[in-house]
């Protein structure tokens, strides 16, 4: 088809108060590219992407489609002009079928709908695509990666060929991550599609890109051939001379008490549907007990219960034998820890500062509450400065509210509350979603810690490579509950990837 946009941003820069985001960045993806955008957690990556899609209205700057100037204003314009993001989180709508959110999206969407045209219109667009998803097909009932090619499927039904995609393939599972990348690979290499996908994957971009930028700290640091520069070469543009943390390495235990236990739970959803039925699982103290499965299975709905978000019509959760009701009295007297999904939504008060959310554990505690119920800022604001250090938060200072935070970077925030405790269980959900590599590995090696140290640790994950590299077992949970558990040595990639996929 030969019709994939070449796109040049020049100039590019982005003010937030204080903060230069964007630095005079410059990116250029020649047409039929597939093109990585690269950087750690707040080096801009977002804010580069959303000042081309207008989004954000730069301060500088200019964007250039197959060589000609075009102005982009809003996301509307983006759209007219043939340029279409992919989020990390999906966009569909979950009770209406495949067809009708292709057709829905529309710009020129008809008010009435004549479905048998419709229908016929879009089996002939299907017919011309690589990959293919079920178009009567209600979206709630589609698997995550089926999602995602609908996703990609909508940006090529509105004839969008400049595709942004921002970490695709952090909801899909290996196997479907390699099957997408390498459809959108073949589509770019003929021409028919040009991409830039932000991503922390190496892996992929080797895989899978032919050219790379890299971002750090608001400016452009390096751009090239991707297939020529090394790893070690792209790491450093992004990290600079920041040292990488060595991992933690796993120790041996002799105390194998039972810590925490998960006696039977069922939960049901707002409409009285099962979400959770029997789960039962044991954690000891040392150990880190992996659930995998594709989202969606459940896992969400667990660690709400697990976090006193979700009441459950059935079972217990008992630490040290003894039930618990997962209250924050209890979080503190039972010394849980955690880190939900979402962190800005559920574990920080957004537009408090950075300072404020760090201390929310310990706010009525002293040091920080010695004057009473006034938290005391000197103490409050020297714990913060401690922890921003410790675990490289970046922030433009500990008085910024958290909303303003990358959104690695409010992960960071919680996980430094959280991990810096004296802690006994440990409930995480996909601690290292979205985060850089260099943040995966200081992450990783704090759980790690914990375990070392005794703690009891849930490590709720999609991403079985986590699994596998943290966990001493692993649980597989499908359909709302744990269908296979195994010690991580007797037991393999494959094995557990069939029974993610409910096999
Ligand atoms: N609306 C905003 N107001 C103030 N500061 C912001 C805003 N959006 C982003 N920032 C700041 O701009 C910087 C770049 O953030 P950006 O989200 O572009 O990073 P990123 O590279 O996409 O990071 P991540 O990998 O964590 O998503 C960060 O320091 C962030 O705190």
């Amino acid at each position: 088809m030969g019709r994939a946009p070449s796109l040049e941003a020049t100039g590019m820069t982005k003010i937030f108060g204080p903060l230069v985001a964007l630095d005079d960045v410059s990116i250029s993806v020649p047409a039929g590219s597939f093109h990585a955008l690269l950087g750690e957690n707040g080096a801009g990556k977002s804010t580069l992407v959303k000042s081309i899609m207008g989004f954000y209205s730069p301060d500088k700057g200019s964007v250039k489609l197959d060589g000609k100037e075009v102005s982009i204003k809003t996301p509307k314009d983006a759209r007219a002009h043939g340029i279409g993001m992919v989020y990390q989180h999906f966009t569909l709508v979950p009770c209406l079928t495949a067809a009708e959110n292709l057709v829905i999206s529309r710009a020129d969407a008809p008010s009435v709908i004549d479905w048998r045209k419709e229908k016929k219109a879009l089996s002939e667009f299907m017919e011309t695509m690589p990959f293919k998803v079920p178009l009567d097909a209600q979206v709630a009932t589609l698997s995550a990666g089926e999602k995602q090619k609908l996703e990609i499927l909508k940006l090529l039904y509105l004839d969008q060929r400049f595709m942004i995609l921002d970490e695709p393939t952090s909801v899909l599972t290996p196997g479907e991550a390699d099957e997408m990348l390498g459809l959108l690979g073949d589509m770019a290499a003929k021409k028919e599609i040009t991409v830039l996908m932000i991503s922390h994957k190496f892996r992929e971009v080797k895989a899978f890109c032919d050219g790379f930028t890299v971002l750090r700290r608001g400016k452009l640091t390096g751009s090239g051939d991707a297939q020529s520069a090394s790893i070690a070469e792209m790491s450093r543009m992004m990290i600079g001379d920041t040292e990488v943390r060595e991992r933690a390495a796993r120790t041996q235990h002799n105390d194998k008490r039972e810590v925490l236990e998960l006696a039977g739970i069922f939960a049901e959803d707002a409409e009285g549907t099962p979400v959770l039925s029997s789960i039962n699982l044991k954690v000891n103290a040392g150990e880190i007990v992996g659930i995998a499965g594709v989202s969606g299975n459940g896992q969400s709905a667990l660690v709400e219960v697990l976090a006193g978000q979700r009441a459950m019509s059935d079972g217990a959760i008992r630490i040290q034998a003894q039930n618990f009701a997962p209250k924050r009295s209890n979080f503190d007297r039972y010394k849980v820890f955690g880190l939900p999904e979402e962190p800005l939504k559920n574990a920080t008060v957004p537009r408090m500062s950075v300072a404020e959310n760090l201390a929310f554990r310990a706010f009525d505690k002293p040091p920080v509450a010695s004057l009473g119920w006034w938290m005391s800022p000197g103490p409050l604001r020297k714990r913060a400065e401690e922890l921003i250090k410790l675990y490289r938060v970046k922030t433009t200072s500990p008085d910024a509210p958290i909303e303003t935070l990358s959104g690695g970077n409010v992960q960071r925030a919680v996980l430094a509350r959280e991990l810096s405790g004296d802690v006994d269980v440990l409930i995480v959900a996909n601690p290292c979603f979205g985060l850089d590599f260099a943040s995966v590995a200081d992450i990783r090696s704090q759980i790690m810690e914990q375990r070392n140290r005794g703690a009891a640790v849930l490590l709720v994950s999609e991403d079985l490579d986590e699994i596998l590299e943290l966990a001493d077992r692993v649980a597989v949970m499908s359909g709302g509950t744990i269908t296979y558990v195994a010690a991580i040595q007797e037991t393999d990639r494959n094995v557990i990837g069939q029974h993610m996929a409910g096999h």
